[in-house]
């Protein structure tokens, strides 16, 4: 996950931890995104937990393009409810420089500009990394979370400072796609992801209940498929057929995005996520359609199926907090 101790993806990366039942986890930090992704990808991690998009600020937009350029299997999300602090060292009067995540700092515009317009703002390569640095100067300041501020022993001086009250963030977790012995792996001390992410399977399909590697799941478990298909430019009804793969066969869509593909300006990856498992029949049948219809410019990107994987579900209230997650 993306460190030091104390940011949003380190809480993510608990949470998901105890509320699969992996036990004696290790968990590492890594600088920025990048970094924590391709721990997975090469082998450092067995797996990594990311996040991908932002209820206030959308999209995290190297997280898509690191599942574009890489060979990464995605095995699960969680949805994490975040509620960023000012911390300092001092009073508010010494603030200079605020420092946080680009995320952070945008889910905080409104409040940044109304409060502190002379600031000088400086992103960071998470959260946490801003609140260490605002522990060593005065006249910095961090938007961060809670937990940061104590490992820090910085002040709070004002709580849930972002632009809207609520705020969430989904984060994936992720695998290599290749069965690598990791660091951990190796002398068979690791987590077997690579049958976790093969375990789930939408309901009416598979009962799935299984134990083993540390993990122990029951019941019926709705799954969530991600692709990136990439359309031949310009063609008139491209995207409208693709829409209508899905559309025709009852298959619920529960987010669609474009990116640029960064070949020229008006060139795009469509990222698609939606309800159902690559295992189950319909959907199988659909990815056949949608593989005839993707673009052929770039064959081996033309269709990338990312993982199917276990639907995050918040069970009870609509708050994900660390309080009402550590519970379950
Ligand atoms: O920097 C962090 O703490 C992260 O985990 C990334 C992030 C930043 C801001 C909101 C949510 C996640």
């Amino acid at each position: 996950m993306m460190g030091p101790e104390g940011s949003y993806s380190e809480r993510a990366a608990k949470l998901w931890a105890l509320k699969n039942g992996l036990r004696d986890v290790e968990f590492r930090y890594f600088a920025d995104i990048e970094d924590a992704f391709l721990a997975a990808v090469k082998g450092k991690a067995d797996i990594s937990v990311i996040p991908v998009e932002n209820s206030i600020e959308g999209s995290v937009g190297v997280t898509l393009d690191l599942l574009l350029e890489n060979g990464a299997v995605i095995i699960g999300e969680i949805v994490v409810k975040i509620e960023h602090c000012l911390l300092s060292k001092g009073g508010p009067e010494k603030i200079r420089v605020i420092l946080s995540h680009p995320q952070g700092l945008a889910q905080c515009r409104h409040f940044l500009k109304k409060h502190f317009p002379e600031a000088e703002l400086r992103s960071t390569g998470s959260t946490s990394h801003a609140a260490r640095l605002a522990g060593e100067f005065e006249e910095m300041a961090a938007i961060a979370s809670p937990e940061a501020a104590e490992r820090y022993g910085l002040k709070i001086l004002l709580s849930n400072v972002q632009d809207r009250k609520e705020n969430y963030t989904r984060f994936l977790v992720i695998r290599s796609e290749k069965k690598i012995p990791s660091d951990r792996t190796q002398g068979g001390a690791g987590v077997d992801m690579e049958s976790y992410s093969d375990s789930c399977m939408s309901s009416g399909h598979r009962l799935h209940s299984e134990s083993g590697a540390g993990i122990e799941r029951t019941g019926l478990s709705a799954c969530k498929t991600s692709l990136i298909v990439y359309l031949e430019k310009d063609r008139p009804g491209a995207l409208y057929e693709l829409l209508g793969a899905f559309a025709k066969r009852g298959i619920n869509l529960t987010k669609i995005e474009s990116r640029p593909s960064k070949k020229e300006l008006g060139d795009y990856y469509f990222y698609i996520d939606f309800e159902g498992h690559t295992g189950d029949a319909l959907i199988k049948d659909a990815l056949e359609d949608i593989k005839s219809k993707a673009g052929t410019k770039s064959k081996s990107n033309a269709l990338k199926v990312l993982g199917s994987y276990p639907a995050f579900k918040n069970s009870g209230s609509a708050s994900v907090n660390t309080e009402t997650q550590e519970t379950q």
